[in-house]
């Protein structure tokens, strides 16, 4: 499965920390990132992270163009609710990308965790089927 990593600068140390404990799921697939958050996540772990650019340089954009060909199966996005970002609109745009398309996405550790544990049990396998559902398309 392919997988995005993105935290804000406050949520990085959370995401570098969650990362590590499930390094055996993450080990299994392919991780994709915004720039500074692969950054820490490769320093921290032995995985390998296709990094894109940070996201006030475009990074969210990066993912959500992954994400609107329906090619990302998991988002994991730690968001920090209490502070302004200069790139907000793509971070919405890449929020609304994952709802158009009906892509798993976490905003906070516990949602996280859901979803990782149920990667981690093969419950992904829907995901295999993303080419012959269409949303929208019932
Ligand atoms: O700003 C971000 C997501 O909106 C994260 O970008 P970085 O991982 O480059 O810090």
């Amino acid at each position: 499965m392919n997988i995005a990593l993105i935290a804000h600068d406050r949520k990085k140390e959370e995401m570098v920390n969650f990362v590590i404990a499930y390094e055996e799921v993450f080990r299994h697939h392919e991780l994709f990132a915004t720039g500074t958050t692969g950054t820490k996540v490769m320093e921290s772990t032995s995985l390998q992270v296709h990094r894109f650019m940070s996201g006030p340089l475009g990074g969210d954009q990066q993912i959500g163009a992954m994400v609107a060909r329906n090619e990302m199966d998991l988002v994991i996005f730690l968001r920090d609710p209490l502070m302004a970002q200069p790139h907000e609109p793509d971070i919405i745009a890449l929020l609304r990308l994952c709802d158009v398309q009906g892509i798993p996405v976490a905003t906070n550790i516990a949602s996280a965790e859901l979803l990782v544990r149920s990667l981690g049990r093969g419950e992904f396998g829907w995901r295999d089927l993303k080419d012959k559902y269409k949303p929208g398309v019932i």
